[in-house]
């Protein structure tokens, strides 16, 4: 962060100036013209002094805050607040005797923070405005480059206070720059902070969003820190804002005299003694509600590698975590609110390590993700259903026995994967209008690895590997954060395994819960810097607004049901006329499709309804072809023909009619050459048979000469009687049987058919044989006699010719 040297600048001056008083009024001794002359061939040291002057200026106006804010202490009663040791003649160390025995836990916080083995210096000031107010105002003084005023990165200082040099002096010396404690955190406070986020969360579901709520954890100063003399960098104030400082080493010359600090605010911050208990109930309890709602909620930690996130999740034995504690919530909340007192609790439990997505509670080969309609998928992922709090825990024991971790040099537990528990809750519940409404909630868990820079852990092993990738799934994290709050409309969740994984949580309909874990130490500076940039970063994320999962059962009592059911009749009687209107257009359809498609004739469409020509149906036992009408709106959908095959059918029957056609026309060209030729036979038998009768008389015939006296019983009163038809026990086909064996409805005489039949049938559609054969009749009716009469000698007809045999 760029720190400016200007307010620094205009401190010194004042504070030379003031020494330049001091100078006129008091002349200088021996050792103070010395001290003089060393700084003037030391420039820094005179920096330092400054510097350290312009620590203690801030000192005194915390603390004269904090003391405005607290009543006034009593004369007879020590002060809050252990200062300068100059000023341990005003009681502090009554004071300090006192926190130890634990009179006074008030400044517990500050306690915590405050490093034991470093030479804390302490100073009483008196008291002035607020200090947050204070501390805000100057870092937008900072931030924002101010006007004229003294500029300051970091936490405040007052302008114009003026301190003597020698107490800033021995203030420099290894203080902490953040003495003011926080008051431990009451019950009320904790309603307080949950109202207000509640308050949050609906203000930004009313808006049709879910804003991702971000919280801060800090941890305790642990042993490794403290031997390694540490300072404490982080102050958490007013349970939301975190004041990080930077504390310049004393070799670092050129950052000797800055103070490097940011602040940051968030949903809620927890200072290093917040309990287990005080975390999950505000940052997960909510969760846990909307979840029964059936509604899907996400909880995932982040942070550097040992700053808390796998004690924030998971916990201890006597502190479990927010994992534990939501599921015993979950449990205990089921039981309650289920109607029947069924739930279905599903778990199932996975990490990704080194880009690969293991089943924790069955380890076996790495899974695969997919997206279906529900969202990412685990393929394979086994599903655990839990009856109890405690099966779920020893799923969880089991789980993380599992779950890869190893020593680093950070964490002696380190976990080298992110690990996701996820819980569905499926259960019953009565509604205001006493429905049984089916509720399905989701709540994922996710424990992420450490975000460390490779020195932090190992360097050229397979911790640097998997740190390696770690860094790249955090890195796609960053990269989805910051897709995701710049509104752009491509996020790149597919870039890593845990984005894609998150990718519900970040971007669908999903309340969404960060806890980002820093720890207190200065050496951890860095990371803790970039944990609270990323936490801040999230915050504006705006998730979907969810909605809940939830299905309404059939309703409670008998009126009600008999109520549903007349419904559901009517509902159905009117699908079902909906159906038949539908069926009936179809079928309009089709049948114009049908017309289309065949012969334009009218009569043709009245020929696919009639049966198929003899040749067509086979005389035995001919199967009635299913019309395309058959069937009605409320035949199974199975039998039911689509339009397009009923259409193929008929297009194939027109087909096999043509075909029959074709087939006919050359029978009949057949028949009539043959009839040619038989006439040609007669005509040369007729004039052999004159050569050798009554020669000079020619024989006119007639009709009625050519008609016999006394038909031979069983003749055909038929125009055909002019050829002699065949005698009757003669099976052979005749034109007529061809001509009209189509027509059923003729009766015949010993078998066979007569035009006088023919003539007193009822009009019938003619078959298409029919249509063919009149021509060829008509021809011969008309166009025989006069052949037979030019060429037919008197007397041939009594001849019996052998027509059927020549036939
Ligand atoms: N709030 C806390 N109170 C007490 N001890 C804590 C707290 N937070 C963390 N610790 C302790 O700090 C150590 C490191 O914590 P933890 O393993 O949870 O870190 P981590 O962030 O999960 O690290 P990694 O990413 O390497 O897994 C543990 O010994 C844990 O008990």
């Amino acid at each position: 962060m760029p720190v400016s040297t200007r307010s620094q600048g205009i401190i010194n001056n004042q504070a030379q100036n003031d020494s330049n008083q001091d100078q006129r009024n008091n002349p200088r001794t021996d050792q103070e013209e010395y001290l003089m002359a060393h700084q003037m061939r030391n420039p820094h040291h005179g920096l330092k002094e400054k510097m350290k002057a312009l620590t203690l200026l801030y000192e005194q106006q915390k603390l004269a805050s904090a003391a405005f804010k607290n009543p006034p202490v009593p004369k007879n009663e020590e002060p809050r607040f252990s200062t300068h040791p100059s000023v341990e003649l005003i009681n502090s160390a009554r004071r300090d005797e006192k926190e130890e025995k634990g009179t006074k836990p008030i400044c517990n916080v500050m306690r915590e923070n405050v490093m034991p083995s470093s030479t804390v210096t302490r100073t009483y000031v008196m008291p002035p405005p607020s200090m947050v107010e204070e501390a805000k105002e100057n870092v937008a003084l900072g931030g924002g480059g101010g006007g004229g005023g003294e500029r300051i990165v970091g936490f405040s200082c007052p302008r114009k206070a003026r301190l003597s040099s020698t107490v800033a002096r021995k203030l420099s010396m290894g203080g902490s720059v953040v003495p003011q404690s926080e008051p431990r955190v009451t019950k009320k406070e904790i309603a307080q902070d949950l109202e207000t986020i509640s308050e949050k969360r609906s203000d930004s579901a009313a808006a049709g969003t879910s804003r991702i709520l971000v919280f801060v954890r800090l941890r305790p100063m642990n042993k490794k820190e403290k031997e390694a003399g540490s300072r404490c960098c982080v102050k958490i104030v007013n349970k939301r804002d975190v004041f990080l400082t930077e504390f310049a080493t004393e070799n670092d010359y050129l950052r000797l005299k800055r103070l490097r600090g940011r602040h940051f605010t968030f949903d809620s911050s927890f200072p290093d003694s917040t309990t287990q208990q005080e975390v999950y109930s505000t940052t997960t309890a909510e969760l846990v509600e909307d979840v029964l709602q059936g509604k899907n909620g996400s909880v995932f930690c982040y942070g550097a590698t040992g700053a808390g996130k796998t004690y924030t999740m998971l916990g201890t034995v006597e502190n479990p975590g927010v994992m534990v504690l939501a599921i015993k919530d979950l449990f205990n909340k089921i039981r309650q609110r289920s109607f029947d007192g069924n739930h279905v609790v599903h778990l199932s439990y996975l990490e990704v390590y080194n880009e690969t997505v293991r089943d924790l509670l069955s380890p076996g080969r790495p899974l695969v993700l997919r997206e279906d309609k529900q969202g990412i998928v685990a393929a394979g992922l086994t599903q655990y259903r839990a009856y109890s709090t405690d099966e779920v825990m020893s799923l969880l024991q089991q789980g993380n026995q599992n779950r890869t971790t190893e020593p680093t040099r950070a964490n002696e537990t380190s976990s080298r994967s992110h690990a996701i528990l996820q819980v569905i809750v499926e259960y019953q519940v009565k509604d205001a209008s006493s429905n049984i409404v089916n509720r399905v909630g989701k709540l994922s868990l996710i424990d992420l690895a450490g975000s460390e820079r490779a020195l932090a852990t190992d360097q050229r092993t397979l911790r640097s590997l998997e740190g390696a990738n770690i860094n790249r799934s955090l890195l796609a994290l960053s990269s989805c954060i910051n897709a995701l709050v710049e509104g752009k409309k491509h996020i790149p969740f597919r870039n890593s395994k845990l984005t894609q994984l998150l990718k519900d949580s970040l971007g669908g309909a999903c309340n969404t819960v960060m806890i980002a874990n820093i720890g207190p130490s200065n050496l951890s500076f860095g990371e803790t810097q970039n944990t609270l940039h990323w936490a801040d970063r999230a915050k504006e994320i705006r998730t979907k607004a969810c909605d809940a999962n939830e299905e309404i059962q059939v309703p409670d009592s008998e009126a009600d049901q008999a109520k549903l059911l007349l419904e559901l009749q009517k509902e159905n009687r009117e699908l079902r006329m909906q159906l038949a209107r539908q069926q009936q257009k179809l079928l309009t359809v089709q049948a114009q499709t049908l017309a289309a498609n065949s012969s334009p004739t009218p009569s043709t469409t009245s020929s696919f309804l009639s049966p198929l020509p003899s040749s067509v149906q086979p005389n035995e036992k001919r199967k009635p072809r299913a019309s395309f009408l058959t069937g009605n709106c409320f035949t199974p959908e199975s039998k039911k023909k689509s339009a397009d095959d009923t259409v193929r059918e008929l297009k194939k029957t027109v087909k096999a009619l043509e075909t029959e056609m074709e087939r006919m026309k050359r029978d009949h060209a057949m028949q009539i050459k043959q009839k040619d030729d038989f006439i040609r036979e007669l005509s040369r038998k007729g004039v052999k048979s004159s050569g050798t009768g009554v020669e000079g008389t020619r024989r006119v015939v007639t009709r009625a000469s050519l008609r016999p006296k006394d038909p031979p019983q069983g003749e055909l009163k038929s125009p055909s009687h002019r050829f002699l038809s065949p005698a009757p026990t003669a099976k052979k086909r005749s034109f007529w049987d061809i001509t009209t064996a189509t027509s059923p409805s003729l009766t015949t005489v010993n078998g066979r058919k007569t035009k006088s039949h023919v003539s007193m049938e009822p009009a019938a559609a003619p078959s298409m044989l029919l249509q063919l054969a009149y021509p060829c009749f008509w021809f011969m009716f008309l166009f025989g006699p006069h052949v037979i009469n030019y060429v037919i000698q008197p007397g041939f007809s009594r001849q019996r010719p052998e027509i059927t045999k020549q036939r």
